[in-house]
């Protein structure tokens, strides 16, 4: 769309773009400021969702002393008389006399005045009375070992998976104060691609709104398929309607395509007939330069964002992963993410003034990172064999051995395994 025509001499006064970094730290700020509300939900409903408050602990953990082997738990130094049994899932009478004892289970309540629990296979048993002698190391789980009543385990802002999940249940909580997913809709401009079948005759297949969905579900939203919308006609009054409605329900509305200045790029027009703010109009990064963010209030007070994806489909995932990650990150109350290092295991040139995100394979075994092949900002290949973005900062270029932060593909485990 952009090459059609020379762009009016208006069109094409634009701000001066964005540091990278600097990009990325704002957008989370600004996500972060305008934080999802935070919900109720039944444990089970919390999967992807972030803690709203810190996770603590409704009793000690154990909650009381609690036999950690089957055996005898015993009092003074036997032999000792059977007096009874105690069971996983009841509190025992106490063990008032010396030398007896009580059968006792794993998981069950060890009963007030053992002084040890002896392994029933370290044990003899003959006319009601075991002998034995009990390990040095206690074989119970004292009360609060693993925590104290009220201890803070988790901060506000962790990711609720399913680890965090059980220990909330160990804990004893039937709810959680989170925040909920954030909704994402994604329009797609461009009248000029296919929805189906192979690209011909001046037309190319709309490769962006089958797979954004896609990453911005693995970033923790909620997308639904009525959410995705487009090829919208290449007028203004289409994308502005489309941008409208697509607000009503979305925290976030991702757009592709039409970012730069070209005859039919509507998107900064679009952004200015509905009011928006720009968080970030152009970011010096190869490729992707024209992404941008822009804000906009919602009928409910609350803010509404837009993230301007560029059409060439790799640039559209670098903004994903440059501007749509941490603007995510902020609406869920997560930490900024922490980019890891990687060892490069070859050259990667730098793009003068500009920060290169580079594509990347990672060997995990070796631990350094290879370049990939087909790299072109309209290329797909290289991105569906790359784990991440090289970071290559402005004015520098990366050298083997060089260690370099990387910006992950949200990839599952076993993805790129191969
Ligand atoms: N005069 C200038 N023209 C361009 C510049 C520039 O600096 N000056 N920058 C180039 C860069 S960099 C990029 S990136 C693109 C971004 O342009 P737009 O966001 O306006 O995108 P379009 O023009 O709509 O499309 C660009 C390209 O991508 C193809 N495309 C678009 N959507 C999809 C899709 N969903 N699936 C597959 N391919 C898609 C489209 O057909 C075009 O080939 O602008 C450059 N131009
Ligand atoms: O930045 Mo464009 O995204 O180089 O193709």
């Amino acid at each position: 769309m952009s090459t059609e025509t020379a762009p009016t001499a208006d069109r094409v006064t634009a701000p001066p773009p964005a540091e990278w970094e600097e990009a990325r730290s704002r957008v989370y700020a600004v996500g972060l400021a305008a934080a999802l509300p935070a919900v109720a939900r039944p444990l089970v409903d919390t999967d992807g969702s972030t803690l709203a408050e810190p996770l603590t602990t409704r009793t000690d953990l154990p909650a009381f002393p609690t036999s950690s082997v089957d055996g005898w738990a015993v009092r003074g130094r036997g032999p000792w008389r059977v007096v009874g049994r105690v069971l996983a899932g009841s509190t025992p009478a106490p063990l008032t006399e010396d030398d007896t004892t009580v059968e006792i289970a794993t998981g069950a309540m060890v009963p007030e005045g053992a002084t040890a629990v002896l392994r029933v296979e370290e044990s003899t048993s003959a006319d009601g009375l075991v002998s034995g002698v009990p390990r040095e190391a206690p074989e119970w789980r004292k009360p609060g070992e693993e925590a104290y009543a009220d201890e803070e385990l988790l901060p506000t802002g962790t990711p609720v998976d399913p680890a965090v999940i059980g220990l909330a249940a160990a804990c004893g909580h039937d709810t959680l104060r989170v925040r909920r997913a954030p909704r994402a809709a994604l329009l797609v401009f461009g009248d000029e691609l296919l929805t189906a079948g192979p690209p011909a005759a001046g037309r190319v297949r709309d490769a962006l709104g089958p797979a954004v969905p896609a990453w911005l579900r693995r970033y923790g939203c909620q997308v639904r398929l009525s959410d995705v919308i487009g090829p919208v006609a290449d007028t203004l009054p289409a994308h502005v309607a489309a941008l409208r409605s697509a607000l009503t329900t979305a925290d976030l509305v991702c757009t592709t395509g039409g970012t730069m200045n070209g005859p039919v790029d509507h998107l900064h027009p679009t952004l200015e007939a509905l009011g928006a703010d720009y968080v970030v109009n152009t970011v010096a990064v190869r490729p992707g330069f024209p992404m941008l963010l822009a804000r906009l209030t919602g009928p409910d007070g609350r803010a509404r964002f837009v993230a301007g994806l560029p059409g060439n489909p790799q640039s559209a995932i670098v903004a994903l992963v440059s501007l749509v990650a941490p603007l995510l990150a902020g609406l869920q109350g997560r930490s900024m993410p922490v980019l890891p290092q990687v060892t490069l295991a070859e050259a990667v040139p730098g793009r003068g003034d500009h920060t290169h995100l580079a594509l990347v394979r990672v060997d995990r075994a070796a631990g350094v990172a290879f370049p990939v092949r087909h790299v072109g900002s309209a290329m797909l290949r290289g991105l569906a064999g790359a784990d991440g973005f090289a970071v290559i900062r402005p004015g520098t270029s990366g050298g083997p051995g060089d260690r370099v932060p990387i910006v992950p593909l949200p990839l599952f485990p076993g993805e790129r395994a191969s």
